[in-house]
């Protein structure tokens, strides 16, 4: 009877307590929602993805005072400040980790940066450039087989009023394979749909690798910059290490790391083939290449990843994981499998985490459109005692002119493009080149693997200049932009100076050292010479290729 009464009472207080616990848990409620209701400024909807932008917008704020003004001088997207996003993004990916890496200089850097910006913003020498007639040139329209890629037209398949047909053309792009993190996709001909690594494919043509006024080219740069990384493998061939890096929606770039600090002089006892890559060089080449009006390098961006959740934790790449190792400082660093500077003694690390690398956009595939490597006929000997012909023979040239694919149509003088290209970042490593097998010999040469440019500053190096100097020839529009380079009110240290602005890792540090800046119109003024010195001997120095256009493009009339 008594154990009976005392099993009630004991019943009734643990009810008591339950509803107790319960109001409580009720007013707690109610209190949070008040108090939320306020501390968030009602936006005039109140979707779920506006309040995102909203906290991200303070966030990236709060990091950096130079972010929006950052953003709205870089390519204009119609809603999202790019460079905004990406800082924001690797604000919330890195800074969480490590704080310690971002410190009081880097964040006084940022502020300088953002001035820069503003002052460049007033008066744009970039786009005061690309609005010259002579980066407007016209072009003959494009034919069918100029095309690298052509989906079919519409037409074709709804002509044909065949069902089998639109369904194979339809179905063209849809993925065959459903690996985890991928997204089953139907690509249509409908170019809107299409990721802009896909876009960047399919503009790719006989005379460039892309249009410089395609708006997708800046699509491109955001989605290398912020797209979620889902798959990094070691890339084979060359001899430095290099990853191939996987995005949503297909898209690949090519992962060059930073392994030395951005203002590094290569050591002068360094052969050119031992120097590094450098991934700020790759970067700054692709600017030059679009500044010089070439559009021969696939877009590149800089973006800062994360060593550890970017690389280590997801790679399936047994040669580059068990390469991992922490530093005695501490950091998370890593050296794969390669022919040179794969070895714990020159490791990549990150500061724990955060690495700075340069990612370009990957070609198409070589199963889809197959390229052709060509030896340089200017190619240095690759050894430490030997010359090779071109260094010994001043007639070199006249054997190259009369020898198939530079005996005939714009071989030469691309390669001499190439020449000015590689001379101005001082890049002695331009052992081949390679075209679009496509396009046969009728078509521009690609600007690939850059990453030994920019190695030296304080220093030019007059024998990349060879094939000027020795065959004397040179296109006449890339004669003219580079006398506009050279006038004071473009000045191309100016121009390559904005432009760099526009990348993603500008907002860390200069891409590129006032020094290397200052190189640039040095060596410009020495091509002027060797050009003039040429013309004073010779009388076929230009190649114009400008013949039947009326207008007079010259901005320094000689
Ligand atoms: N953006 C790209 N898309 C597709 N393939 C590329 C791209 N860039 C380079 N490659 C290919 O990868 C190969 C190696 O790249 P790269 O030349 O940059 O490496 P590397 O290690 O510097 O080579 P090397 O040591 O021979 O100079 C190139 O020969 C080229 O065929
Ligand atoms: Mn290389």
């Amino acid at each position: 009877m008594i154990r009976q009464i005392r099993g009630r009472s004991t019943r009734s207080i643990y009810l008591v307590l339950a509803c107790l616990s319960l109001a409580l848990h009720l007013l707690l409620a109610f209190f949070c929602l008040t108090v939320l209701q306020t501390a968030c400024v009602p936006p005039a909807s109140s979707s779920s993805s506006v309040g995102r932008a909203d906290t991200l917008q303070r966030q990236s704020s709060s990091h950096s005072s130079s972010s929006s003004s950052a953003a709205s001088s870089s390519h204009k997207l119609p809603t999202i400040p790019q460079n905004a996003k990406h800082l924001q993004l690797t604000a919330k990916e890195l800074l969480p980790k490590d704080k310690d890496s971002y410190n009081d200089a880097t964040e006084k850097k940022l502020i300088q940066v953002g001035k820069v910006i503003q002052k460049v913003k007033g008066h744009s020498k970039l786009e005061a450039l690309f609005k010259h007639p002579l980066y407007n040139l016209p072009r003959p329209e494009l034919q069918e087989d100029d095309w690298l890629l052509r989906v079919k037209p519409t037409t074709h398949a709804k002509d044909s009023g065949n069902e089998e047909d639109s369904i194979n053309y339809d179905s063209q792009w849809e993925s065959g394979s459903q690996e985890e993190g991928y997204d089953k996709l139907n690509w249509t001909s409908d170019v809107e749909t299409h990721p802009p690594w896909l876009r960047f494919h399919l503009g790719i043509s006989r005379w460039e690798l892309y249009d410089r006024k395609d708006p997708n080219l800046a699509k491109l740069s955001h989605y290398l910059a912020t797209q979620r990384i889902l798959g990094v493998v070691q890339k084979t061939g060359g001899t430095q290490l290099k990853l191939l890096m996987s995005f949503p929606n297909y898209g690949q770039a090519l992962l060059k790391p930073m392994k030395q600090a951005r203002d590094a002089e290569t050591d002068v006892n360094l052969f050119y083939f031992s120097d590094f890559e450098r991934h700020n060089a790759e970067i700054a080449a692709f600017h030059l290449d679009r500044v010089l009006g070439f559009n021969r390098i696939p877009p590149v961006v800089g973006r800062l990843i994360n060593v550890t959740t970017d690389i280590k934790g997801i790679t399936t790449d047994h040669r580059l994981s068990r390469t991992f190792f922490t530093s005695p400082a501490g950091n998370v660093c890593f050296y794969g499998q390669c022919e040179y500077y794969c070895s714990s003694e020159h490791p990549v690390c990150g500061t724990p985490h955060a690495l700075e690398v340069s990612l370009a956009a990957m070609l198409p595939d070589l199963t889809l459109a197959p390229r052709r490597s060509w030896r340089s006929p200017w190619r240095r000997s690759y050894s430490r005692t030997k010359l090779a012909k071109w260094e010994k023979d001043p007639n070199y040239c006249d054997t190259v002119k009369q020898t198939p694919p530079y005996s005939h149509g714009t071989r030469l003088v691309d390669l001499i493009d190439m020449a000015v290209l590689d001379f101005l970042m001082s890049n002695m490593d331009r052992h081949h080149y390679e075209t679009f097998e496509k396009f046969g010999n009728e078509t521009f040469l690609l600007h690939l693997d850059n990453g030994r440019a920019f190695g030296r500053h304080s220093q030019d190096e007059p024998s990349i200049l060879a094939p000027l100097k020795q065959c004397c020839r040179i296109r006449r529009s890339t004669l003219l932009r580079l006398r506009l380079l050279s006038l004071q009110g473009l000045r191309l240290s100016d121009v390559m100076q904005e432009s760099l602005l526009q990348d993603p890792l500008a907002q860390v540090a200069p891409l590129l050292s006032e020094a290397h800046l200052s190189a640039l119109d040095r060596r410009l003024a020495t091509i002027l010479q060797v050009v003039q010195t040429c013309q004073k001997m010779h009388a076929d120095v230009i190649y114009n290729d400008l013949e039947g256009y009326e207008q007079d493009y010259d901005p320094q009339p000689h």
